[in-house]
């Protein structure tokens, strides 16, 4: 089954905590995105698990070094997943997993940048196994989804995928044939004139495409 990822991006944090409410019934886990934790630090992650405490809350903490501290500041403040650049030393993806796994948390891998299988499979044998193949929100414009963004992953088909940037339901069909653990989206619900319908509508298409494949 595949579980619909908000992704709050670019918000205040009444915003964010508003948009949450708002589209609860149709999510199943909560993001709290990159320039939101910076804007408001790591507590925010507190006060939405408090607030949302059955939903999976990520922090998408995109770290690229001293992978131990920001997992330990992510997980030690309420976040059940946390992000780390698949293009990091080694040792900090490493590092990353050992805390999760000690707390019975999970690392989520941001691919971007990566466009070598041979680094997949290394991620892959660290441990990795939730992988976030996703398009930079920089690139959207020249950008769209296409079967080329999953040949990286072909050699690694036991790997639970996360599918980010621009996701929205016109694309919403091609990326549930990907069969990814986790669809991400953002912009599609957070910018939409009702938020609440736009999450409806895409709680539906990929329940619609689970029931008909
Ligand atoms: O991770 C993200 C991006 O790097 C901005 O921080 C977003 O959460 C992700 O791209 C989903 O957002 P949308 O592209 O707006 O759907």
């Amino acid at each position: 089954m595949t579980v619909i990822q908000l992704a709050l991006d670019r918000l205040t944090k009444e915003q964010c905590f508003e948009l949450a409410e708002k589209t609860s019934p149709y999510i199943d886990w909560i993001e709290v995105g990159t320039g939101v934790i910076k804007e408001y630090g790591v507590e925010i992650l507190r006060e939405m698990k408090d607030r949302f405490p059955d939903k999976t809350i990520v922090a998408d903490m995109k770290t690229c070094d001293a992978g131990k501290h920001e997992a330990l500041q992510a997980f030690e403040n309420g976040a059940d997943v946390t992000t780390v650049m698949g293009f990091v030393a080694d040792a900090t993806i490493q590092d990353m997993l050992d805390v999760a796994k000690a707390k019975q948390k999970q690392v989520m891998i941001d691919l971007l940048g990566i466009t070598d299988s041979s680094r997949i499979e290394a991620l892959r044998n660290l441990g990795a196994d939730l992988l976030n193949i996703h398009i930079a929100i920089d690139l959207q414009k020249e950008v769209s989804w296409s079967g080329h963004h999953f040949k990286i992953v072909k050699t690694v088909p036991d790997a639970r995928l996360a599918v980010s940037g621009g996701i929205k339901l016109e694309n919403v069909s091609f990326l549930m044939k990907q069969k990814p653990a986790v669809l991400i989206v953002g912009s599609a619900i957070t910018g939409a004139e009702n938020p609440a319908a736009a999450a409806k509508a895409l709680r539906e298409g990929v329940d619609a495409f689970e029931a008909n494949h």
